[in-house]
């Protein structure tokens, strides 16, 4: 049998920590490495992420820390978990330690969802740019991290791009089990765009909510945002099927439905009369579709590409335009064919 793999998880938000709960179970040894050493300190005292995963207990196996010297030396994969907006300032640690410290076949795996403002590159783009010696990939699917730490079932994608070898194929095996099955795809670019339109998707369908427009219209934004992700995804260099599965369709159904999401509820809020930028300035945890609606709006306008629901919630949420006007302006264009 091979030897298990040894993980570092770099970012101790909710996802980052319920992906390494997850990696504890499966047997593997793991570090959680927070960014504020204070942080570190209070979730090994409380074997808890209390701040973002509150009521998850870690298992006695899972190692906490703020060195990333130390946590980085023997990792065979280094998942990052921070927010998107976030990622460039862990490479760049990163790239400041000692060179060579991170073993030459080691696979960073991005598991945020989000494009950078400045430059419109996913974070496996952002990761590329300052790690360029590495081999980088992303995992993304339907994974409140709520239910993976209650270890209750999903499914998710594990994309990388001409290089799904030998130890992308030993990841995909090491992270599945009873509670998660993981499929792999070569398409990077098309599971990392899905991954970032379904935040601002699911801005809009916490704005149907909030304004009580029902289970219908709920279900014609669904479907037609699935029509706008694979027009800007096939412009944007990525696969048509690949929207139809996890990453896409899969992500955009969980974070569209249910209560889990920040991005839906982030909608919800601005529907029922409060202001985008307020509430983002009082957040504390991760609302990507905010930054990520101004992204595509500028790689949309840029490109000329026709995504309509991507731009009302860019307006909403950056024009204060009111939910109800930008309900009544998708309703009311052209006539076309589906
Ligand atoms: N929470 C979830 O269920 C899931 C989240 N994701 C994605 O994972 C990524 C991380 O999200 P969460 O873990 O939910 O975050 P979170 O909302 O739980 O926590 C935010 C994290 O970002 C850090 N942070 C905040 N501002 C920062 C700054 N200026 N510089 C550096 N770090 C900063 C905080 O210390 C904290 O670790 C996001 O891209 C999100 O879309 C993906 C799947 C599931
Ligand atoms: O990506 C997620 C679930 O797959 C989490 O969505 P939110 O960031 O909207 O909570």
């Amino acid at each position: 049998m091979s030897k298990p793999l040894n993980i570092t998880v770099c970012g101790a938000g909710a996802w980052g920590t319920a992906m390494a709960l997850h990696c504890e179970r499966q047997g593997m040894s793991t570090t959680l490495v927070a960014r504020r050493p204070e942080q570190a300190t209070q979730m090994s005292r409380e074997r808890e992420n209390t701040d973002y995963l509150p009521g998850h207990a870690f298992g006695s196996g899972l190692k906490v820390s703020s060195d990333l010297d130390e946590a980085l030396g023997d990792a065979d994969v280094i998942f990052l978990g921070a927010p998107s907006y976030a990622l460039r300032d862990w490479c760049a640690r990163i790239a400041q330690l000692e060179s060579g410290i991170l073993k030459s076949d080691a696979l960073l795996v991005s598991l945020a969802k989000g494009l950078e403002v400045s430059s419109g590159k996913t974070p496996c783009g952002i990761i590329k740019e300052e790690l360029p010696a590495s081999i980088v990939g992303c995992l993304s699917g339907p994974t409140f991290a709520g239910e993976v730490a209650q270890g209750k079932p999903t499914a998710m994608t594990l994309a990388f791009g001409d290089d799904c070898g030998i130890q992308v194929q030993a990841l995909q095996n090491a992270i599945s089990g009873p509670n998660l099955r993981v499929y792999a795809s070569s398409d990077l670019q098309g599971v990392e765009l899905g991954g970032c339109m379904k935040n601002v998707y699911a801005i809009a369908a916490g704005c149907c909510q909030g304004l009580g427009l029902g289970d219908n219209a709920l279900a014609s934004l669904l479907t037609r945002a699935v029509a706008e992700m694979v027009r800007v995804g096939l412009d944007l260099g990525a696969s048509l099927e690949t929207f139809y599965g996890l990453s896409g369709f899969g992500d955009l159904v969980a974070t569209c439905h249910g209560e889990w999401s920040r991005n839906r509820t982030f909608g919800e809020e601005i529907a029922k009369g409060s202001s985008a930028a307020e509430i983002i300035s009082n957040q504390k945890t991760a609302v990507e579709g905010y930054r990520t609606a101004k992204a595509f709006h500028l790689a949309c306008s840029s490109r000329s590409i026709e995504a309509p629901i991507l731009e009302q919630v860019y307006q909403i949420c950056y024009e204060s335009k009111p939910p109800m006007q930008a309900l009544n302006d998708l309703m009311t264009r052209d006539l076309k064919k589906e």
